[in-house]
């Protein structure tokens, strides 16, 4: 597959699972949602994944703070100021604004090529992710952990929710998150028999079997050896997510 057909995929992949976690009018009610997106291709998915939810009537913000150094990026950009998704052009230094003004943040700043420690190009993105109390749904990998470990920086970003791409990563299994999505089908069997790997058992072609799974943390807890003991649900027999998303909305829909 092209950059651009994963990126596409991927992040509508993500989209749909971010319709799940938190359902568009719950969102409104909180406020409207930053994607914050990284130089690389992790960054590219968060482009991809706001582009899909403008469409789908997300009231959303851009924070892209790097130039585009890839002509897909470079696309995914222009379709996101074609839909007039609004951007900010710099981070809040008070993290008090970032939560007057956002209901939730999502997390598309590194991805699983990220290397500790944080550059300090990024570095006051990142420390802003971290200490700030707006839930964050976090693209493939929470940003500032390495794919394979649990984080060992001072400064820890600590999601709401996580979106997997195309296969879980083995730092998952060391964090709680309130949902955790697998989203994007596009490993082949033959690759996932030749590494050994376990793929979620994707069901019939309905639109949501095509793109997600719901992966269940009580059969991944307690065993942190393996990614391939992680296990899946089909997303469409999950019907009980949750009525709102943010605290805030998950208590106004409760009240
Ligand atoms: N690779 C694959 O086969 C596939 C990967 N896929 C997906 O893509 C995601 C990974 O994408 P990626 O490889 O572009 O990595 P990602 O973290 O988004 O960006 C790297 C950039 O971040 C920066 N940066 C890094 N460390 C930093 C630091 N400490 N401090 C500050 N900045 C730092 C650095 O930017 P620079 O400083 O060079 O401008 C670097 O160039 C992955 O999650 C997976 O889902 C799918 O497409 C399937 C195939």
């Amino acid at each position: 597959m092209t950059l651009e057909q994963l990126l596409e995929h991927g992040g509508l992949s993500a989209a749909l699972a971010f319709t799940r976690i938190y359902p568009r009018e719950a969102l409104a009610r909180a406020g409207a949602a930053l994607v914050c997106c990284g130089p690389g291709d992790n960054g590219g998915y968060g482009l991809a994944c706001a582009k899909y939810l403008k469409i789908f009537g997300y009231k959303l913000t851009l924070f892209y703070p790097k130039t585009p150094s890839k002509p897909a990026y470079r696309q995914l950009l222009n379709q996101c100021e074609k839909l007039d998704i609004p951007f900010l052009s710099y981070m809040p230094g008070d993290v008090q604004v970032l939560q007057h003004n956002y209901g939730l943040i999502i997390d598309a700043l590194f991805g699983w090529t990220f290397q500790l420690p944080v550059k300090p190009d990024l570095a006051g993105v990142f420390g802003k992710l971290c200490d700030t109390t707006v839930p964050i749904v976090s693209i493939d990998v929470p940003s500032g952990w390495e794919a394979d470990k649990p984080p060992s920086g001072s400064q820890q970003l600590r999601p709401d929710s996580l979106i997997s791409l195309f296969l879980p990563k083995r730092c998952s299994l060391e964090f709680a998150v309130r949902r955790h999505y697998l989203a994007g089908r596009i490993i082949p069997v033959s690759m996932a028999t030749k590494l050994g790997l376990r793929l979620p058992c994707w069901g019939s072609a309905d639109s949501s079997s095509l793109t997600l799974a719901l992966i269940d943390p009580s059969a991944a807890a307690g065993d942190s050896e393996c990614l391939q003991s992680v296990s899946y649900r089909r997303a469409d027999s999950l019907v009980d997510y949750m009525p709102g998303g943010t605290a805030a909305a998950d208590a106004a829909a409760a009240a």
